[in-house]
């Protein structure tokens, strides 16, 4: 694997001295997408900032394509694209002009045809004579990505991209994300709907204070924290869990009708069977069993509120 993209140990500190990154290295594979997740100024657009260059670092560095974002600034900002948070454009200029013109402002020349395959992609091409305060919200979050394509880069920044648009434009997104990792785009998301980072990510990283705590492939993440919870519904509520089955931790549920036992999916043994011949033993008798996944959400909630190990 190739690493497109490596920061090492960036910081920024903002006038008056408050600290939104504290020392941040990533390393990013070519190809990859990766979701940042993190809550309300955790840094993640201070980061995404910094790496485009829009805000200077205060130490650190990062490379793209072995570029570095300060030295050799041009040719690694010629290889980023960045979808803002804020939908920022013309309101009287036409679709196609907008995105054109992105195009030269790094200097490639015109190129029509490629114009056209990113306009098309992005089912935008029916509406590029279109003036932009004519399009609805979820077009012009179209144009934004189509200007941010229009140099050609390797490696896209999406800040929020779904941020506030309907479910069926969320599905929109996710599968033009999908189709550029195919062209052998490395996408870099920040997101606070964790479904979206279940659903695209193929790394997942969060991001919180200013530090970045994990950064893990998605699958291995909610393989090795997920937790999974059986439910044990019984016939008649009991008031406690019998002192015979207090070996397996059990909780009662508020009606008293259900036992739920938590166990770790990568154990080699889950207990499960032990915990339904106790249960039958000390004379309760099972209405149903429901097994329950926790989702990248619960992990995700724990890491930043600390209770994750
Ligand atoms: N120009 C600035 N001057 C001073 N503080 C700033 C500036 N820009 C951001 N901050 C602070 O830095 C912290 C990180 O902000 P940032 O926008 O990077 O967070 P974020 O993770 O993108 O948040 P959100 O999810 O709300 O967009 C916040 O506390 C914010 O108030």
């Amino acid at each position: 694997m190739t690493t497109i993209l490596s920061i090492r140990d960036l910081r920024k500190s903002y006038a008056g001295g408050f600290e939104a990154l504290k020392g941040v290295s990533l390393d990013i594979e070519q190809g990859e997408i990766l979701a940042l997740l993190g809550p309300n100024g955790a840094g993640k657009t201070t980061l995404i900032s910094t790496v485009c260059g829009i805000t200077t670092p205060t130490s650190g560095s990062v490379t793209v394509g072995g570029h570095d974002i300060q030295t050799d600034f041009r040719a690694a900002r010629r290889m980023i694209g960045l979808v803002p948070q804020e939908i920022a454009l013309e309101p009287f200029e036409k679709v196609w002009n907008t995105v054109r013109l992105s195009r030269g402002l790094f200097g490639l020349g015109q190129n029509n045809a490629r114009i056209e395959e990113i306009l098309r992609k992005l089912s935008l091409w029916e509406k590029r004579k279109n003036a932009i305060k004519e399009l609805s919200g979820g077009m012009k979050r179209r144009v934004l990505i189509a200007k941010a394509l229009a140099h050609e880069p390797r490696v896209l920044f999406l800040d929020e991209p779904t941020a506030g648009v309907d479910v069926e434009l969320r599905k929109d997104m996710w599968e033009i994300v999908a189709e550029l990792k195919q062209a052998g785009v490395t996408i870099i998301l920040t997101t606070h709907y964790i479904e979206e980072a279940e659903a695209i990510a193929d790394r997942v990283g969060v991001i919180d204070k200013g530090e970045l705590l994990l950064v893990q492939d998605k699958d291995t993440l909610m393989a090795q924290m997920g937790k999974k919870q059986i439910e044990v519904m019984l016939t008649q509520p009991i008031q406690t869990v019998p002192d015979s089955l207090a070996a397996h931790n059990l909780k009662l549920n508020g009606k008293g009708d259900a036992l739920v036992y938590t166990y770790d999916t990568n154990a080699d043994r889950t207990g499960i069977t032990t915990l339904l011949n106790d249960v039958a033993e000390a004379g309760l008798i099972l209405r149903d069993v429901q097994t329950r996944q926790s989702s990248l959400e619960e992990i995700f909630v724990n890491m930043v509120s600390g209770e994750a190990t």
